[in-house]
This record gives C-alpha cells, sequence and structure tokens, in this order.
C-alpha cells in the first residue's frame, strides 16, 4: 500500500512557550496523493495553524508531519499558497506577482532563465482564466481586492505544485466572485490532480470542492469528524440544490455547533 502524501501524526502545536495557547492537540490526518480535502471547523480552532506545519512555516510542539514521504522540517517548496489576505507585493506588475514562486523556488529558477517567455505565456494563460486577461501590466493598487485574489489564486499555481494549501482563499470575495473561483479551481483540480487542502468556514464550498470534509474541535483543535463528499464532478449549481448536499451542509454544521459546545460528536 502507498503511504499518504501528507501524515499528520498526533500533532500538538503551543504557541509562546510551556505558558502559551495550545493551539492544536492529539491532531491526526492523512491526505492520499490528488486528494482534495476541506478541514472546517470552530473560529480559532487551529485551522490556520495547521496549515503552517504541513506547510514548514511553524515546527510543531510535538507529533510528526511527514510530506511526500519526508518529515516536514523546514519550508517547503513543492507547496503552493494562497490565503484570506493576498499579501501581493505592490511594487510588482499583476503578471511578475504571478511569476514570483518560479523566481524564488530555487529549482524554478534555472527553467524560468532558460524558458521565461514559455513562463509568461502561462502566467497568462493562468490570468485569463480567471477572468484577467489584459491586466497582467496592471499593479495590485489598479485591482479590486478580488481580482487581487484571483492573482493570488495564479500565483499558487504557476510553478504546478503537488500541493496546494488554501487558507479561506475566498473569503473576502463577494458570493459571485466566489462561486465563479470555485469552479476555476475545480477545473484546474480535475485538469492536474493536485492534493489540495482547503481551510473554509463555508460549508458549501467545503462540500462543493473537497472529496473529504474534516472537522475539527474547538482550541485545542483535532480532527473530530469526517464525511465523504460523493457527488459526480464536475460539481455544478445544481449540485448545491440536490437534497443530498443539502443534509450533508447541515449534517456539518451541526458537527460544528457541538464543537463550539466542547460536546462530542457520535
Ligand atoms: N503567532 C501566534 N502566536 C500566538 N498565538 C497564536 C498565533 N497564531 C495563532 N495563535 C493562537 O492559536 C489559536 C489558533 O489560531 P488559528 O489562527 O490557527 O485558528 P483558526 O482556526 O485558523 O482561526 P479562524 O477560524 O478564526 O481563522 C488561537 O487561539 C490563536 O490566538
Amino acid at each position: 500500500m502507498t503511504r499518504p502524501f501528507v501524515e499528520i501524526d498526533r500533532v500538538a502545536m503551543r504557541y509562546g512557550g510551556v505558558e502559551g495557547t495550545l493551539a492544536l492537540q492529539d491532531c491526526s490526518l492523512n491526505v492520499e496523493k490528488g486528494e482534495f480535502i476541506a478541514v472546517v471547523g470552530p473560529s480559532g480552532c487551529g485551522k490556520s495553524t495547521l496549515m503552517r506545519l504541513v506547510s514548514g512555516l511553524w515546527p510543531a510542539t510535538d507529533g510528526n508531519v511527514v510530506v511526500a514521504g519526508e518529515e516536514v522540517d523546514r519550508p517547503l517548496s513543492l507547496v503552493g499558497m494562497a490565503f484570506q489576505n493576498p499579501t501581493l507585493l505592490p511594487w510588482r506588475s499583476i503578471l511578475d506577482n504571478v511569476m514570483l514562486p518560479l523566481e524564488v523556488v530555487p529549482e524554478h529558477r534555472k527553467r524560468l532563465r532558460a524558458e521565461r517567455a514559455k513562463y509568461e505565456q502561462k502566467a497568462l494563460d493562468l490570468l485569463k482564466l480567471v477572468g484577467l486577461e489584459g491586466f497582467g501590466a496592471k499593479y495590485p493598487y489598479q485591482l479590486s481586492g478580488g481580482m487581487q485574489q484571483r492573482t493570488s489564486l495564479c500565483r499558487a499555481l504557476i510553478h504546478e505544485p503537488p500541493l496546494l494549501m488554501l487558507d479561506e482563499p475566498f473569503s473576502a470575495l463577494d458570493v459571485f466572485t466566489r462561486e465563479d473561483l470555485w469552479d476555476v479551481l475545480q477545473q484546474v483540480w480535475m485538469a492536474r490532480k493536485p492534493t489540495v487542502i482547503l481551510v473554509t468556514h463555508d460549508l458549501r464550498e467545503a462540500c462543493y470542492l473537497a472529496d473529504r470534509v474534516l472537522v475539527m474541535s474547538a482550541r485545542p483543535g483535532r480532527i473530530i469528524a469526517e464525511r465523504k463528499v460523493p457527488f459526480a464532478r464536475p460539481r455544478t449549481q445544481e449540485t448545491m440544490v440536490e437534497p443530498e448536499f443539502t443534509k450533508l451542509v447541515a449534517e456539518l454544521r451541526g458537527f460544528i455547533a457541538l464543537a463550539r459546545k466542547g460536546e462530542e460528536v457520535t
């Protein structure tokens, strides 16, 4: 049997030393290669902390994080990330912001030098895919928040990372833009099958996009429930009005309500 692509084994994370905040405790989960999972849970339960540990941005206080068979002990280069706040570099054009991972990840730098035109075209194609054709030469301040967020999604995808870590990437967007981007992400996932970990507060988003939804307890966070999402792909607006979809969303909402009260999910 092949190993899961991401293995999180009884991880704990405490910020600020022994007296500090215990964000995660006894948190375990596995993600298979090419699987799309969503992590949901009460506010402050440690979802972003979990993302930081898997990306290697913080070391765990206890337990093990293994990605692609290797212990995570430094920031991973095989990961693409997008967060709620797009954090574009204001002095770089939109195109140059999208190209950034190719410049900072050593193994891409050489390829970029040899084939710049090809990668620029790829960045422009991604911008087109998210509805930003013609905006490559603009600067972040010239774009709306939603457009900046779409740029940040392109930046996460440009180097075709095998692992995509998305921490509430759509939460600041209006509902129409958000649902458009769900379809873009679904399209990218279906075409390339990266392994995806998506943190979201939006249960419809989780059920629209993921193969499996994992529910976290209140802080210190750990996984307390999971549900497979059985709907065929590509999922569409019709999927979201199916009774089974509504039922799944309601069930997950019930789990989170219990978690917020510190009660067990059975
Ligand atoms: N850098 C930090 N230093 C100290 N405490 C932190 C730090 N980052 C997070 N925390 C604390 O760890 C706990 C978990 O935070 P985290 O951001 O992981 O939760 P979350 O589930 O992503 O929250 P939300 O749903 O509100 O986005 C919180 O109590 C938070 O205050």
